[in-house]
C-alpha cells in the first residue's frame, strides 16, 4: 500500500466485478454496481496508471450493469477471465469457442436427469454458467452438479470454473492471473492492488505475488467464500468496504 501511496502514477488497480464492485443478488441479470463505485473509480482513474476490471462476465455485461463505468478515465475491462478486452468503447476477443453452444445444448436433458430443473443457466456466449443460488438446496445442487458438469466440460474441450453458487463451463487457456500479469507488463506497472471476492480471483492474487512488484491483495469479504480472505493482505466488508477503501485511497492521493 505504501508503494501505491508514494507513487500513484505507477500503480495498477485491478478489481473483480460481482461480489466486489457489485453486491451479490439472487438473479445475475439483476446485479447492479454499488451506487458509489463509478464515481470513486473515476476519481481513482485520475491518479493511477490504470484501473482494470477483471471479470468472469462478458465485458459488455459488466458495463451494462455498471452505468457510469465507461466514463472512468483509462478504464480497461478484461472480460471472460481475460479472453475479452474492452477499452475506449471497443471490444476485442478471439473467436467464440464451438464447445460452448454444444455443451449448452446438452444441459436441459442433463439437469432434468439429475432432478435439478430449478437451477438456472446463464448463457454468456463464450461460456455458460449453471447457477444454484435460487434452487431449494443451493449447496446440495452444486455438489450434485460437480461431476456431471466436469464430464460435460471435458467432452466439449472446456473447463469448469467454480464460483459463488455457480459452476461455469468455459474455454481453457486464460485466467485472471494471466490476464493481470499481461496487463501489468503492458502498462509497465510499478505497483499493483487487486481486489476480489471469489475463487476465480485467487489466480490474480498469485499474479500480484509473482509480479515481484510491491503489491496488495484485498478480499471483499463474505461468509460464503473464506479461501480468499485467508490469502489476502487485507479483508474489507463486501462491496461497501471496497468502495470505502478506494475512497480512502483517493482522499490520500488528494493530500499528496
Ligand atoms: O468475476 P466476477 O466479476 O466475480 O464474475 C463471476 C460470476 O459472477 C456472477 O455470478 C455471481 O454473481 C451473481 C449476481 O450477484 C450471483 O447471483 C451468483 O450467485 C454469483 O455466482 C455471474 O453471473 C457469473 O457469470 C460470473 O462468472
Amino acid at each position: 500500500m505504501k508503494a501505491i501511496l508514494n507513487d500513484p502514477a505507477g500503480a495498477v488497480i485491478g478489481l473483480d466485478f460481482d461480489g466486489t464492485l457489485s453486491p451479490i443478488v439472487p438473479d445475475p441479470a439483476e446485479a447492479v454496481i454499488h451506487p458509489e463505485a463509478p464515481e470513486v473509480l473515476a476519481a481513482l482513474g485520475d491518479h493511477v496508471r490504470a484501473v482494470a476490471i477483471v471479470t468472469g462476465r462478458p465485458a459488455a455485461t459488466a458495463l451494462e450493469l455498471g452505468p457510469g463505468l465507461a466514463g472512468v478515465p483509462g478504464l480497461v475491462v478484461l472480460g471472460h477471465y481475460g479472453f475479452e478486452r474492452w477499452e475506449g468503447g471497443r471490444i476485442s476477443a478471439p473467436p467464440p469457442p464451438p464447445g460452448v453452444p454444444r455443451a449448452e445444448a446438452e444441459l436441459p436433458l442433463l439437469l432434468d436427469s439429475l432432478g435439478l430443473s430449478e437451477v438456472s443457466v446463464e448463457d454468456k456466449h463464450r461460456a455458460v454458467a449453471v447457477h444454484t443460488r435460487r434452487a431449494p438446496d443451493p449447496e446440495g445442487a452444486l455438489a450434485a452438479l460437480r461431476e456431471p458438469l466436469a464430464k460435460l466440460a471435458e467432452k466439449h474441450g472446456l473447463v469448469v470454473e467454480p464460483g459463488r453458487m455457480v459452476l461455469e463451463l468455459r474455454p481453457p487457456g486464460m485466467d485472471k492471473g494471466q490476464a493481470l500479469s499481461l496487463f501489468l507488463a503492458e502498462r509497465a506497472a510499478r505497483s499493483v492492488m487487486f481486489v476480489g471476492d471469489d475463487l476465480g480471483d485467487l489466480a490474480a492474487f498469485e499474479a500480484v505475488r509473482a509480479s515481484g512488484l510491491p503489491g496488495v491483495t484485498v478480499c471483499s469479504g463474505s461468509a460464503e467464500v473464506t479461501a480468499l480472505a485467508e490469502r489476502a493482505d487485507l479483508v474489507v466488508d463486501g462491496p461497501d468496504g471496497v468502495v470505502e477503501l478506494l475512497g480512502e485511497l483517493v482522499a490520500a492521493f488528494g493530500r499528496l
